[in-house]
């Protein structure tokens, strides 16, 4: 029996998965902890609306349980300390130095936190790989924990997260699997594993729990986030065939999608899939292909990425050579800039290197996204160092009214489907437009026929 569980990281995955866990197991205490303050500071913050993830219904989830169950602090070692059960939901972002660089996964956060347990530990403990992985990695943790630790027991599972952000809540509510890996092989393994079980049971049908050994469950989170990203790389792929041969991309999802062996979902073409995933996992997958000697392996997945960025750079190029090959100091307004509705996230979108392009080619921009803060949108931008902090400065302004984004603007760019987008008066952005007045809507969202009606000149992905 479980009575008290630490998780390392208060990000989008730590966060959220703690506060259900903590609201279906009233009897464990949960803890969650960080190193950055600002954010723990957020996540007690004491207007629980201004927790620092948005998630449809999170703001419910922490209401019940922060103070009951549910903690946040940053005293790393004393939660360590208390724990039986410690999972690590640190980032494992792609390398931007040294030996794989810009590829492989930097492992530096998860060492530090199994070096910090080592330190602290003086009881047994269970250690969850909640972080995304590279296959093996439980082997480096355990080595680093045996051989550093106090003399007590360590077992390691994994356990990989396959929420999406913006429905993250609803997700955790009821996934459609969950998967602990462990050591099979052992009386403790075996124990340990059934410890998260019991954790899961409290709400997730048995059926629906699935063990393994640790490798596959490491290596089926890559393999499934693989998946899901070749099956939009897929379809944008086709979009691009659609656009010269008058089929239309929504047309053909639909048709393949309803043979029930290749199914309806991720079937949505668009501009190219962000979020702090995608690329980062499949980089991953393809470095460790090659660092196995599986060439053919790694150029396979590395095409998913290929494509992706190829459908990023198409997008602007056909703003830019529809606009009569110059977008030179003409305003263009962004309407989005997440990588996906219903988040504040923004981390790899699509938006950004559309910006980049667009900014490159002296475009004046100004954006409007119902949840990203301005300075986000600079801190974007200035990261790529494409440019210098004042050239994005004097290229982008953000605003908080849609309207005033695209008042005098030459061309509007969909970058993010938030559903307000399709209830804007199109009628009145289209009378305070500069003339032609161009619609490029890079996530298939808005009714293209009633846009052409009031006189845009409506474009889109696929069609
Ligand atoms: N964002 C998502 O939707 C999903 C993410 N994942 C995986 O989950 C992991 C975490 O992702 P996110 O939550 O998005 O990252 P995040 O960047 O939002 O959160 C990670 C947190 O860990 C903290 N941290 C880093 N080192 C620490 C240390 N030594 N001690 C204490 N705190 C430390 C950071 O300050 C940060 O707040 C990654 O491996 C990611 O691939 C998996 C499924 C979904
Ligand atoms: O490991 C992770 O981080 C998570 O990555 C994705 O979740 P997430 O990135 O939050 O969001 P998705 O809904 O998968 O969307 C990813 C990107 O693909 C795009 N997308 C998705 C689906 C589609 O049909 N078309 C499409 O362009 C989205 O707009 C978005 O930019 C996976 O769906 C999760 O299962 C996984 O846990």
């Amino acid at each position: 029996m479980i009575n008290k569980i630490c998780c390392i990281g208060a990000g989008y995955v730590g966060g959220p998965t703690m506060a259900v866990i903590a609201q279906k197991c009233p009897e464990i205490q949960v803890t969650v902890v960080d190193i950055n303050e600002t954010r723990i500071a957020r996540w007690n913050d004491e207007d629980v609306n201004n927790i620092p993830i948005y998630e449809p219904g999170l703001v419910d989830v922490v209401r019940e349980t922060r103070g009951r169950n549910l903690f946040f602090s940053t005293e790393v070692d004393k939660a360590i300390e208390e724990a039986e059960m410690i999972f690590i939901s640190v980032n494992t972002p792609t390398k931007t130095y040294g030996v794989g660089k810009g590829m492989a996964a930097d492992l530096k956060y998860i060492e530090l936190c199994a070096r910090q347990i080592a330190r602290v530990a003086k009881t047994d403990k269970i250690v969850v790989e909640k972080s995304t992985l590279p296959v093996r990695t439980a082997r480096a943790i355990k080595d680093i924990l045996d051989n550093t630790g106090n003399g007590v027991k360590y077992q390691i599972l994994s356990n990989p997260e396959f929420l999406a952000e913006g429905t993250a809540v609803e997700d955790l509510h009821a996934p459609d699997r969950v998967l602990i890996g462990g050591d099979t092989q052992t009386e403790e393994g075996r124990n340990a594993m059934q410890a998260l079980v019991d954790v899961y049971a409290h709400w997730v049908p048995k059926g629906q729990i699935l063990t393994t050994n640790v490798w596959s469950s490491e290596l089926s989170k890559l393999t499934a986030n693989a998946f899901l990203a070749q099956r939009v790389s897929s379809i944008n792929s086709l979009s691009e065939l659609c656009e010269v041969t008058e089929a239309d991309v929504d047309e053909v999802a639909k048709a393949i999608g309803m043979d029930s062996r290749i199914g309806p979902k991720f079937l949505k073409s668009s501009v190219g899939f962000g979020g702090s995933c995608f690329q980062k996992d499949i980089l991953n997958l393809v470095y460790i292909a090659k660092s196995y000697g599986l060439d053919e392996v790694a150029d396979y997945w590395e095409q998913v990425i290929i494509m992706n960025d190829h459908q990023k750079a198409r997008f602007a190029s056909k703003l830019i050579s529809t606009l009569y090959n110059t977008v030179s100091g003409k305003k263009i307004a962004f309407l989005g800039w997440a990588f996906k509705k219903d988040t504040n996230d923004t981390r790899e979108s699509a938006a950004i290197y559309v910006a980049d392009i667009l900014l490159s080619e002296q475009a004046k921009l100004s954006v409007y996204d119902p949840k990203v803060q301005e300075h986000q949108i600079y801190f974007d931008l200035d990261y790529l160092a494409t440019r210098s902090e004042e050239e994005n400065k004097n290229g982008v302004t953000v605003t908080n009214d849609p309207y005033e984004s695209c008042k005098d603007a030459h061309a509007i760019a969909v970058l993010t489907e938030w559903d307000e987008f399709k209830d804007l008066d199109w009628q009145r952005i289209y009378d305070n437009m500069l003339k032609p007045a161009f619609v490029f809507d890079g996530r298939r969202l808005l009714d293209g026929d009633q846009l052409k009606n009031i006189g845009f000149s409506y474009h889109t992905i696929g069609k």
